[in-house]
């Protein structure tokens, strides 16, 4: 199958100073793909090319098109929230939706007033009256009602709370995502949305450290509470982090380079954020 994106070789520079460095990425359909990195990592920069906001070097096809050459034709089949803090406060909800209908030739009318039947969003409001919850459906209700094969979201729920956040992305599951799709998301809240991944690429320093399938890193890496008599033996197995708290000693492993784990202490699944503390810390102590 081909994928809706594929980038390969990506740089970008800044006044002389480089961003990107030959990043290459690959989204398929039916994969949800978190692009996480440190601040400054580049995923704003990343996901600004692919959109065909900046110039670049390198190659990108999106759904088939060029970013660059192709931007109108390829808008048609994708979708893109950078902040839902963006939409004009003097609108009213019904003037977003005629909006949307005059600008995007796969936007489906009834489909976005369906979902905003569903939450408390008067039509006549104006969104400076709204709070960021609201704000946030009727960004929802905007992007899902697009027939859209790629969406990609930059950091789509800053400012909004812990339960806002949560409905923002079941409210995605349920109403936007299907197996013929694919979604590509940055935050820096990872484990608000770890399960929801099916993918991860890891970005540093303008360039993929890692990039895998969620289910293929959860069993390549592994944690383990070791005992304390096993430190030192576990510690030249060469962990990829060691935190130790309160007389406990929490090391992540690559389970492939040392195989016999079970043998230093108690072994779990790593969070996503355990993954990339030791992948990213491990690439900024090289
Ligand atoms: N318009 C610009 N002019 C100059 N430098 C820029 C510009 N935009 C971004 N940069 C620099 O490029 C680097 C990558 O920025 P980018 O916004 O892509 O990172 P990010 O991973 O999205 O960071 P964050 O998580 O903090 O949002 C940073 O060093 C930033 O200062």
């Amino acid at each position: 199958m081909n994928p809706l994106i594929q980038v390969e070789g990506l740089t970008k520079s800044y006044q002389n100073k480089a961003v990107l460095k030959g990043l290459s990425l690959s989204l398929e359909a039916g994969q949800i793909m978190g692009l996480v990195g440190p601040n400054g990592a580049g995923k704003t920069t990343c996901l600004q090319a692919i959109l065909g906001l900046r110039p670049y070097e390198g190659s990108i096809d999106v759904l088939g098109h060029n970013p660059k050459k192709n931007r109108h034709a390829m808008l048609r089949d994708l979708a893109y929230v950078s902040d839902v803090a963006v939409l004009p406060n003097w609108l009213k909800v019904s003037q977003a939706l005629k909006y949307m209908c005059g600008v995007h030739p796969n936007f489906d009318l009834e489909k976005s007033k369906a979902f905003l039947a569903k939450t408390k969003i008067p039509m006549q409001a104006k969104i400076k009256t709204l709070s960021k919850g609201m704000v946030a459906q009727l960004h929802l209700a905007l992007i899902m009602a697009i027939d859209a094969k790629v969406l990609i979201l930059d950091e789509p729920t800053l400012g909004l709370d812990i339960v806002s956040r949560r409905q923002f992305y079941s409210h995605l599951l349920e109403n936007f995502y299907s197996e013929d799709k694919a979604i590509l998301i940055t935050t820096h809240q990872i484990e608000e949305i770890e399960n929801i991944l099916t993918h991860v690429s890891f970005i540093h320093d303008g360039r993929i450290l890692l990039s895998e399938s969620t289910d293929y890193i959860r069993e390549k890496y592994k944690l383990v509470q070791v005992d304390n008599h096993s430190v030192e033996l576990a510690k030249s197995h060469h962990p990829l982090y060691c935190q130790s708290m309160m007389g406990m000693h929490s090391m992540l492993f690559d389970a492939n380079l040392s195989p016999n784990l079970p043998s230093l202490g108690k072994v779990s699944t790593p969070t996503l954020v355990d993954i990339f503390v030791g992948v990213i810390g491990q690439e900024s102590n090289a």
